[in-house]
C-alpha cells in the first residue's frame, strides 16, 4: 500500500523522518507506473518537435507552392519574341517580358521563362531595347509553362502531408515549415528537470578531499532521453532547506539551450537520507506534496523517493550515491517516464546466473553484471558510490531476497544505453563456453558437467 505521510503534515508539524514502510522492488516499479497518466497531446514549436510522435495529420493549409514561380533566373515572357521589356511585376501583354529570378513570382500574363543563358538583348528597328532568344536557346524556347513551378504541384490545399503517428524526422519538420506551420501537435512526453544538490559537489576539475565530482550532470540528461523523457535543463543547489524549497517550487535551468517547457518531472539527487541536511521529504511536505514511494526494500538505492506535488509535477528523489541513484532511476524513473510518455511498463527478462548469490532477507539486490559465456556474473566495483562496474556492465540482475543458485534464471534488465539481454538458452540446453566442443581445453571438461562460475575471470 502507498503511504502518504505528506498529506497529513504541515510546516508546523515536521515530518517524522525515521518511520516509513518501504515498497518491495516490484511494488515500487508498479506504483511508479500506476501513479502517472499519459501526458495529453499538445502543440510544440517545430524546433522542438524532432523525434516526437505526430498526434494529428499535417494537412496542406493552402496549395503548395501557393503561387506560380520561376524555376530559373531569366525573363518571364508572354508569347513569342522578340519581347519588349517592361517593369518587373507588371502584367505582361503578348510579346512583352520582364526580368525574373529563381523563385520569383510569375507576373500576370507570364506564360513561360526564358533562361538568361538562352536570351540576348538587342534593339528593334526603332532602336528600342528588346529581348531575343540567343545563346544556348533551343528552337521554340520557352514553351508555354516552361521553367514555371506551378501553384499546387506539390500539394493541393487539404492534402495530407504527414500522417498522424509518424515519428517526426528533419524532413517532416521542413515540410511542415514549407506548409506554413510554426508548431505541430505531438503526443505528450515528459519534460524532466534536474535538481542536483550537495555543497560538496563540484562541476569541474579534480576534487580535493571532501569534494566529489558531479556524476549526474554528464549522465542524467542522456539517460532521461533514453528513457523517453525530454531533458529540460538542470540547476545545482547547496544543502540548505531554503534552497531546496525554492528550487522545488520552480527549478530554473542553468544549462543554456534547455527547452523552455514546463517540467512534468523534477529529478533531485542527494538529500534522500534522514539526517539534518537531507531536506527532500520536508520540502515536499511543505509544498503540499504526497509521497508515492518512500523507500524501497532494495540495495543499492533504498532511500529513493517518489512524490507528487499539488501542481501535478512528480519529484523523483534519487540518492546521492551515484550507482544507487542509477538503480533508483531504473526502478522508479523508467516506469514513471514510460507511463507519462504513453509507454508500457519496461520489460524484465531473465538471464542464467553465473554465480551463487547468497540470500539477503527482506531486500532485492540490483547487481550490474557481465555476461561470460552466456551467463551473468556480478560485476566488480559496484559499491553504491562507484560507477566503474556499471560502466562496463551488460545489464543489471534483480536478485531476489532468497538469493540465486549457479545456473538459475534470474530476472534482469538491460541498461538504457546497452544491448538487450540475450534470450536464455532453451530449457534443457546447457550454457556452455564457446570453445566447449574443442578437446584439450579446461572449459570443455568442466562445462559438460554443469554450469561454471566464471566470475573469477572478471578483472
Ligand atoms: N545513518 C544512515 N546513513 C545513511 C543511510 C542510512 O540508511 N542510514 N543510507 C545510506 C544510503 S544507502 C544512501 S544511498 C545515502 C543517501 O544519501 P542522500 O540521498 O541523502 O545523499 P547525500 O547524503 O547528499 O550524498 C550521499 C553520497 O553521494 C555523494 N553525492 C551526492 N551528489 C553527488 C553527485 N552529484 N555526484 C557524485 N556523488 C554525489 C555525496 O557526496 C555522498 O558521498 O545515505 C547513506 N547514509
Ligand atoms: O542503498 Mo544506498 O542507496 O547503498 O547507496
Amino acid at each position: 500500500m502507498t503511504e502518504e505521510p505528506g498529506k497529513e503534515r504541515s510546516s508546523a508539524d515536521p515530518p517524522e523522518k525515521a518511520r516509513h514502510a518501504a515498497h518491495t522492488w516490484e511494488e515500487a516499479r508498479q506504483a511508479a507506473f500506476d501513479a502517472a497518466t499519459p501526458i495529453p497531446a499538445g502543440p510544440v514549436p517545430l524546433h522542438l518537435a524532432l523525434g516526437r510522435i505526430l498526434d494529428q495529420d499535417v494537412v496542406a493549409l493552402q496549395d503548395m507552392p501557393h503561387y506560380a514561380s520561376s524555376a530559373m533566373d531569366g525573363w518571364a515572357v508572354n508569347g513569342t519574341g522578340p519581347w519588349i521589356l517592361v517593369e518587373p511585376g507588371t502584367r505582361l501583354a503578348p510579346h512583352q517580358a520582364s526580368p525574373i529570378v529563381t523563385g520569383g513570382l510569375i507576373p500576370p500574363g507570364g506564360k513561360g521563362v526564358l533562361r538568361s543563358e538562352s536570351a540576348g538583348l538587342g534593339k528593334d528597328e526603332d532602336g528600342l531595347p528588346v529581348l531575343m532568344t540567343g545563346g544556348s536557346a533551343r528552337p521554340g524556347e520557352p514553351r508555354t509553362g516552361q521553367h514555371i513551378r506551378k501553384a499546387g504541384e506539390e500539394a493541393l490545399e487539404g492534402d495530407i502531408l504527414v500522417k498522424a503517428g509518424a515519428q517526426l524526422n528533419p524532413a517532416h519538420l521542413a515540410l511542415a515549415a514549407l506548409a506554413g506551420y510554426d508548431e505541430l501537435p505531438v503526443q505528450g512526453k515528459p519534460v524532466v528537470r534536474l535538481l542536483l544538490t550537495g555543497s560538496e559537489v563540484i562541476g569541474e576539475g579534480i576534487p580535493v578531499p571532501g569534494q566529489v565530482r558531479d556524476t549526474f550532470g554528464p549522465q542524467l540528461p542522456a539517460v532521461v532521453t533514453m528513457l523517453g523523457g525530454i531533458a529540460g535543463g538542470q540547476q545545482r543547489i547547496g544543502d540548505s532547506y531554503e534552497e531546496w524549497l525554492a528550487a522545488l517550487e520552480d527549478v530554473v535551468p542553468e544549462a543554456p539551450g534547455a527547452p523552455d517547457l514546463p517540467a512534468d518531472v523534477v529529478i533531485t539527487t542527494g538529500g534522500t537520507g534522514r539526517s539534518g541536511t537531507d531536506h527532500l521529504r520536508d520540502a515536499v511536505a511543505e509544498l503540499g506534496g504526497r509521497l508515492v514511494i518512500d523507500g524501497i526494500a532494495m540495495r543499492p538505492g533504498h532511500p529513493a523517493v517518489l512524490a507528487e506535488l499539488p501542481d501535478g509535477r512528480f519529484v523523483l528523489g534519487l540518492p546521492g550515491n551515484p550507482l544507487a541513484a542509477m538503480m533508483a532511476l531504473s526502478t522508479v524513473g523508467a516506469p514513471l517516464l514510460a507511463a507519462l510518455g504513453h509507454g508500457r511498463l519496461p520489460d524484465i527478462q531473465e538471464v542464467p546466473c553465473g554465480s551463487i548469490i547468497e540470500p539477503d532477507p527482506g531486500r532485492t539486490r540490483l547487481m550490474p553484471f557481465r555476461l561470460l559465456y552466456g551467463m551473468a556474473s556480478p560485476a566488480q566495483h559496484t559499491g553504491p558510490g562507484m560507477m566503474r562496474g556499471l560502466a562496463s556492465a551488460d545489464g543489471v540482475m534483480v536478485v531476489p531476497p532468497h538469493g540465486v543458485q549457479l545456473g538459475e534464471l534470474v530476472p534482469a534488465f538491460a541498461l538504457p544505453w546497452g544491448p538487450p539481454i540475450p534470450a536464455p538458452a532453451a530449457p534443457g540446453s546447457k550454457a556452455k563456453p564457446r570453445n566447449a566442443a574443442r578437446p584439450g581445453r579446461t572449459a570443455a571438461k568442466t562445462a559438460a558437467s554443469g554450469p561454471v562460475d566464471w566470475s573469477a575471470l572478471l578483472g
